[in-house]
């Protein structure tokens, strides 16, 4: 998995660099201006045919520094470059000094509130206002910018953000403060690795595309570190070319009375096709001949209450349980997922599973590490309101409360793992461990917005933890496998579709 940092991360890379002499702040400085350079020409090849006009906007810090190189660079490739600064050149840090000083021997430098607004008067805005600095809200003649920038709806606008669109928190993709004001660039170029903040919220739809430029600092893993999760560095999905079908994890996913078991039904689905050796649906017995009607590889139990269930529980081969879908919240449904808590089996609590809990004020304390719970964002709201509302409050100083950090402590309340689900999913452990499944970019998935698909996720995750992968790591697969099966299959994809989708992408990720 790849790593993003927060600003406090990247700061105390870039301090260990330094310090041990192994480069300096100047030299990064430099490598991160050509970096922009070089993707902005990558990017957007006929502005490298021949010169053009560009306006650089610097601000009070090492990001407008990262503008003055950038003007440098630009004008030493022949281009009319116009500079323009917010505040006082006198307070810039040492390095960014340095920038602006080789600057001023090759041009002007104005003050922010002259800058032009219009497509027409530059080919290139460069946005090296505030990069993970940013600690407010933007005010002033910078807010007075990006408004008009923003009104202006120029067709084929190129504005590129150095390390981050100004106005945009590093550390957790919010806009700083209530009026959600914040550059919207074209392209985004950051250095070393991506941060937090251009994944989560809306980091991505900010950020236009987003390049992380090497800036030759070398990679200081840590266990406080967030992850991306991606395919290639998933956890063996193989199949043992010796195993059996009890070798391969016997799920048993719950579902509620007649006329509601497609959830279910789709979550059974999804745990066999992610490679469970056997599945059964747990259902009540007005609901079996519903439920016979429409399911093949997948086997049935009639299961009505908590009896029936632990006699179901006792037979040591079911290694994972999903309870929730389509599940139904009466007390029944809650004597039951009690029960199944009792068992410390692996666990994925979804939809219904997660209101009763909400509910029932003594479900947190029986939850275990072996859960899994997969909330979107109005049932984490239930389960977690304290927690909904600052992540909710919008935000007046940076670094904010970030998804992520709403994440982690949901799992260390819960003791267990917290799959927070959106186009931003992040899944974090009691411990801390924390990884962003990223269905953005090039990796978007908008179709995933349908009835049924959350249904899936829960089962893909109970189909790889009957498997016997532990939570965090089957609560990842399932959710990357998830956004890759829509990605895959695109527009018009139902929730039906998903799992269909999976041979093709276990393919391409090398399962067998
Ligand atoms: N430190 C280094 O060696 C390197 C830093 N780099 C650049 O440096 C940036 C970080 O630099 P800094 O830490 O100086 O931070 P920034 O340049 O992002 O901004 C910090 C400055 O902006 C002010 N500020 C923050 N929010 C404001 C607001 N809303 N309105 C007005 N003023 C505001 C702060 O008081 C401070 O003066 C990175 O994003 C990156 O672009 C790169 O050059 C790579 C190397
Ligand atoms: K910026």
């Amino acid at each position: 998995m790849t790593e993003i940092l927060t600003a406090a991360q990247m700061r105390a890379i870039e301090h260990i660099a330094i310090e041990s002499g192994e480069v300096t702040g100047l030299e990064l400085m430099e490598r991160a201006g050509k970096g922009v350079v070089d993707a902005v020409f990558m990017q957007w090849p006929e502005l490298s045919e021949t010169s053009r006009r560009a306006v650089v906007l610097c601000g009070p810090g090492n990001n407008g520094g990262d503008g003055f190189v950038i003007a440098r660079m630009l004008k030493a490739h022949g281009w009319d470059v116009r500079v323009y600064l917010l505040g006082d050149a006198s307070k810039l840090p040492p390095d960014a000094t340095t920038n602006f000083l080789r600057w001023q021997a090759l041009g002007d430098v104005e003050t922010i509130g002259d800058a032009p607004r219009l497509a027409g008067e530059a080919d290139l805005y460069v946005d090296a206002l505030f990069g993970t600095g940013l600690g407010r809200a933007l005010d002033g003649a910078v807010l007075d910018w990006v408004r008009d920038r923003a009104a202006a709806k120029d067709v084929g606008a190129k504005t590129v953000a150095v390390d981050i669109p100004s106005g945009l928190c590093s550390d957790s993709g919010r806009v700083l403060g209530a009026g959600a004001d914040v550059v919207s660039a074209q392209l985004t170029v950051s250095f070393h690795t991506a941060k937090i903040g251009h994944y989560l919220n809306v980091g991505s739809t900010t950020c236009g595309t987003l390049v992380v430029a090497d800036i030759g600092l070398t990679s200081q893993s840590h266990d406080g570190f967030v992850d991306i999760v991606e395919g290639a560095r998933l956890p063996s999905l193989s199949k043992s070319d010796h195993g059996h079908k009890f070798s391969n994890g016997h799920a048993l996913v719950l579902s509620g009375g007649a006329n509601r078991t497609g959830a279910a039904r789709l979550a059974a689905g999804g745990a066999l096709r992610v490679g469970a050796g056997l599945v059964t649906l747990g259902v009540p017995h007005e609901a079996r001949a519903e439920i016979a009607a429409q399911i093949t590889a997948v086997m049935m139990r009639e299961i009505d209450d908590v009896v029936a269930l632990d006699q179901m529980l006792d037979d040591p081969r079911v290694s994972a349980l999903c309870v929730g879908p389509g599940f139904g919240l009466g007390s029944t449904q809650a004597d039951m997922v009690r029960a199944i808590l009792a068992r410390k089996c692996a666990t994925v609590l979804d939809a219904d599973a997660l209101t009763l809990v909400a509910q029932m004020p003594d479900m947190i304390e029986r939850l275990h590490e072996r859960c899994v719970l997969t909330p979107h964002a109005g049932e984490f709201a239930r389960l977690f309101p304290d927690i909904a509302l600052a992540l909710e409050r919008a935000p007046t100083s940076g670094p904010a409360y970030s998804k992520v950090d709403a994440t982690r402590d949901a799992a260390a309340r819960a003791g267990c793992v917290v799959l927070f689900k959106g186009p931003d999913t992040v899944i974090a452990s009691p411990e801390g461990q924390c990884s962003v499944n990223a269905a953005v970019y090039a990796s978007a998935a908008p179709w995933l917005a349908t009835a049924g698909s959350g249904d899936v996720l829960a089962g893909f995750v109970t189909g790889l933890m009957a498997r016997g992968h532990a939570a965090k790591p089957a609560a990842e697969a399932g959710a990357w496998l998830h956004a890759e099966c829509a990605r895959v299959f695109g527009p018009g994809m139902i929730a039906e579709d998903i799992a269909e989708q999976v041979p093709a992408v276990f393919r391409a990720i090398g399962v067998r």
